[in-house]
């Protein structure tokens, strides 16, 4: 089941986390990057959302788009729009001329950058308003925005859903090790899971390479005070102080691993932390929908349980936003009755 989407999904991913780096190698490290140019995560976040608008369309022409992004920063008349829509224009075109099997390419060139109403219209794909009916996929084109400019953990993430359920998701992160017990490890895993069929992973350079099952750890509530736990980096998107207490209340000591982006999901899933905790900081924030929907269904998958700090399960049938929800909650499926029980306390809900 799904086998086809879950093979277009993670050739997509895959592709758009090189293109992701490869702006990374050239605007954030290196000198080109002159007051002309807008943003590198802006120009990695166009061009990823483009290429794989592009890329499902070629295999799945019907299926709508929830992402992130929008083209209306690049319709603008001013010289720095168009400058922005030319520079996207030639990273998609240069990966999808690049050979993907011997001798083809995608045959998907978007043409000169005067000519860019393809490149518009892919990208405007993603403004699909989600809902309960039907296929959809859900994507985020560069997650953890600030931690792909420090050079840390940022995500390429891609879901699909059908009647407002998570089946299929597939998470690209080019800054996480291959084996995180080898800090030489080589960088750059793709994991992914389908509903019902486990949770996965493979180093992104294996375009073709075995996938490798992955599990959380097998914690149980006796051994939860040795557990980690991670969460934002950024405290203005979870409560960090919230965390220590509940932490404190579980009895854990380890420091929290703080990370950018849903690696942190990743991260759990297959074991080099226990629990992830995302406390709301705000009343009114609504979490958006491609934060979070590869990433609840690869711990899931995983041997995990993901709910809202109030216990209930994460709906993503509501449209663009979680709007039923508030926080996430994450952890094996063994422990997250004990851990759900510490968040109501300390947040006396
Ligand atoms: N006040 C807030 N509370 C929670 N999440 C927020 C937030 N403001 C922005 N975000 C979301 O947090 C995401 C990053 O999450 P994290 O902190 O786990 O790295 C951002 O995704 P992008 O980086 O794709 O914009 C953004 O969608
Ligand atoms: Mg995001």
């Amino acid at each position: 089941m799904l086998k086809s989407e879950l093979q277009v999904a993670l050739t997509v991913v895959s592709r758009a986390a090189n293109l992701a780096q490869s702006v990374f190698n050239k605007l954030v490290t290196a000198e080109t990057v002159t007051k002309n140019d807008k943003s590198p995560v802006t120009v990695a976040d166009y061009s990823c959302q483009a290429l794989i608008s592009l890329l499902l369309s070629k295999s799945f022409p019907n299926d709508p788009i929830v992402g992130e992004e929008d083209a209306n920063d690049l319709k603008q008349p001013t010289e720095s729009s168009i400058q922005l829509k030319n520079r996207v224009t030639q990273l998609v075109n240069a990966e999808l001329s690049k050979p993907q099997s011997i001798g083809e390419s995608d045959n998907l060139e978007l043409g000169t950058s005067r000519d860019s109403n393809v490149l518009l219209d892919a990208i405007d794909r993603g403004t699909f308003q989600g809902g309960s009916s039907g296929r959809m996929w859900c994507l985020d084109p560069i997650d953890g925005t600030k931690g792909f400019l420090r050079g840390g953990q940022y995500a390429v993430c891609l879901a699909l859903l059908v009647e407002g359920k998570v089946q299929l998701g597939v998470i690209a992160c080019p800054n996480l090790p291959v084996n995180p017990s080898n800090p030489d490890s080589p960088k750059g895993v793709v994991l992914a899971a389908v509903k019902g069929q486990g949770a996965f992973q493979r180093p992104i350079s294996e375009t073709n390479g075995t996938l490798t099952p992955i599990r959380m750890n097998p914690i149980t509530p006796e051994s939860l005070s040795y557990a980690s736990f991670c969460e934002s980096v950024e405290s203005g998107h979870s409560s960090q102080s919230d965390a220590a207490n509940i932490a404190n209340e579980l009895g854990i000591t380890n420091e929290p691993v703080r990370m950018d982006s849903q690696a942190k999901y990743c991260s759990i899933s297959r074991g080099d932390g226990d629990i992830y905790l995302r406390l709301p900081v705000s009343a009114d924030y609504e979490e958006k929908i491609w934060d979070h929907a590869p990433g609840r269904l690869i711990v899931a998958e995983a041997g995990g349980k993901v709910t809202d700090i109030h216990n209930n399960d994460l709906d993503f049938s509501l449209g663009r936003t979680l709007k039923n929800n508030k926080g996430v909650i994450a952890a094996s499926a063994d422990i997250h009755a004990d851990v759900i029980k510490a968040v109501q306390k300390v947040l006396k809900v």
